[in-house]
């Protein structure tokens, strides 16, 4: 039998909006990013999923999208473990700086090299290789295993440190992967087989 996996990015914050480096700071969503993550609450109950344990992360955008969809769901009693390990890249100097001044400042290439390599790190951040190295351990470590008792997962966490999960689960090199945007509030799901290897996925519809 199929195990499953649902990965899902915060609905839009309110540093979204503002076009701000957010990293470890800890805005809210917005309206738009509250609908969002209704929708995909609504999205996953559409297709008759449900949950056994829920993962996030320890900032309130991905611990308020993972909220709302547990409510259009049914499962707001469902098992919650929240984890530092699953928080965006740390965007260390550039964090709170508008990402158009930041091009006006250091160059769209600079930037798109901080934001979009995967072992370049913005001045005392993480890359996201740094990101992978504290997020991989621990899906190995806590969530995988749950995958394996057949318990059925959903994280909902950030661009980048999704972005370090899709890497393994789709066996994506570095360079491969920083190509890949994720939406905010737009589920993936996978199925994978009783060895952990991924044998298909979604991305359910904006
Ligand atoms: O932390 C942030 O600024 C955003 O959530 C992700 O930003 P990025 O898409 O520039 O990595």
């Amino acid at each position: 039998m199929d195990r499953l996996l649902v990965l899902v990015r915060h609905g839009q914050s309110e540093w979204n909006l503002k076009n701000l480096f957010t990293g470890w700071k800890d805005p809210d969503l917005t309206e738009k990013g509250v609908e969002e993550a209704r929708r995909a609450g609504r999205a996953l109950k559409a297709r008759g999923l449900a949950f056994d344990v829920a993962f996030t992360s320890v900032l309130t955008r991905a611990q308020h999208t993972l909220s709302l969809i547990l409510e259009e769901l049914g499962q707001t009693d469902l098992e919650i473990v929240r984890d530092e390990a699953l928080n965006e890249r740390d965007y260390g100097d550039l964090t709170g700086l508008n990402k158009d001044d930041a091009r006006a400042r250091w160059g769209e290439e600079q930037v798109h090299v901080w934001r979009r390599s995967f072992d370049v790190p913005p001045p005392g951040g993480e890359s996201l290789k740094d990101t992978a190295a504290r997020v991989l351990p621990y899906f190995r470590a806590a969530i995988r295993p749950r995958i394996e008792a057949n318990d059925r997962v959903l994280v909902a966490a950030h661009g980048n440190s999704l972005r370090a999960l899709i890497m393994e689960l789709e066996g994506m090199s570095g360079e491969e992967i920083v190509k890949r945007e994720l939406a905010t509030g737009v589920p993936i799901v996978y199925r994978l087989d009783a060895a952990g290897k991924v044998v298909e996925h979604e991305v359910l519809s904006a």
